[in-house]
């Protein structure tokens, strides 16, 4: 790490983030939980027609803008070199690069090829080792960081878990550090009601997992499909997407009595977020395989929803209301 992290404490500071990485590697999760935990600011549109916005963090000293890299999803498959060109060029714009590595494995031949996007760039890159919460012995992941290391110089490593928010305020304070001297690019009280929207699925998400005790952990979803500011009343409907017609059954519970008492309990929550009074409707559906259907998963996506896309089809006679 560097070392004046006091001096650059005056000004103000602002840049432009990408953040990189094999599928699955958790960028994802990492933006949420960088964005989630500081109740950020999110643009609702591109800030030119090449970049998509993904979310705004505004602190009191700096705001960093997280921005997509066009191309890049494509490039995992296409090796393309005029795409590769074209994303490499993108790359040089950035501030900074945060490289998301899966930290409970070794580079195979994939990450190598991977690692090639960034192979000459002059932009600074932070290799981020994701899923350190699965790592028992916290030694197993140095011939990780090393194996990386000989593949390519990186300026910092972090040893991270977007997961549990390990390592993540070290990692903010660092990218911070990067961040040039520049003005907040979006107003600070630049608030759309989508990081809400957001943030009230996973309430729900979290008093399903909760008030079923894990019997249907990870297959449950939630989608809020209609968002309705009616004065001083929050209008939400919302459906729960789960795998079986089982974990239908245990959603609802007898009589739907479980689903109201997840209903209650997410509404008042929301409540105290909104500080508004909330109108909360449930569906519950099966959606059989909802974790492999790609446009789903996009519309799972809370940047799906900045863009606009998030689903404001009326419910299906599948559904069951509260
Ligand atoms: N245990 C653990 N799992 C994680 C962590 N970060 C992400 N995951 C999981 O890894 C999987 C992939 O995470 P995503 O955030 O969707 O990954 P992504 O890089 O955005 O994936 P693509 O959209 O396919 O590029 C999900 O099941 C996450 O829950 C972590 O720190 N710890």
């Amino acid at each position: 790490m560097s070392k004046n992290r006091s001096k650059s404490k005056q000004k103000h500071r602002s840049g432009f983030v990408s953040i990189l990485g094999r599928p699955n590697a958790g960028k994802s999760t990492l933006l949420n939980a960088l964005l989630g935990t500081k109740l950020s600011i999110v643009a609702d549109k591109p800030q030119t027609t090449r970049t998509t916005v993904q979310g705004v963090m505004t602190l009191p000293e700096a705001q960093i803008v997280f921005v997509d890299t066009p191309g890049i999803h494509e490039a995992d498959t296409i090796f393309n070199r005029r795409m590769m060109e074209s994303i490499k060029e993108a790359l040089e714009e950035r501030d900074l690069l945060l490289y998301l590595i899966d930290g409970t494995r070794r580079p195979g031949p994939e990450d190598e090829k991977s690692l090639e996007l960034i192979k000459d760039t002059n932009t600074k890159v932070f290799a981020l080792f994701n899923k350190i919460d699965l790592i028992e012995k916290k030694n197993d992941l140095l011939p990780v960081i090393e194996a990386y290391s000989k593949l390519r110089e990186f300026t910092e490593y972090f040893p991270i878990s977007a997961e549990t928010g390990e390592g993540l305020e070290a990692l903010q304070a660092a990218i911070l550090e990067q961040m040039p001297v520049g003005p907040a690019y979006y107003p600070e009280d630049y608030i759309t009601d989508q990081p809400e929207r957001f943030m009230a699925s996973e309430i729900i998400r979290e008093k399903i997992l909760l008030t079923t005790r894990q019997e249907v952990p990870h297959s449950v979803a939630v989608l809020v499909d209609e968002w309705k500011e009616e004065g001083r009343l929050t209008r939400i409907s919302a459906t729960i997407h789960v795998e079986r017609p089982g974990q239908k059954a245990i959603i609802l519970g007898a009589r739907g009595a479980l689903m109201k008492e997840i209903a209650t309990e997410a509404r008042l929550e929301i409540e105290k977020l909104l500080e508004k009074k909330v109108f909360l409707t449930l569906f519950v559906k099966v959606n059989p395989k909802w974790r492999e259907n790609e446009s789903f998963l996009k519309e799972l996506d809370w940047r799906a929803m900045i863009g606009g896309e998030a689903s404001t089809s009326p419910v299906s006679e599948d559904n069951e209301g509260e």
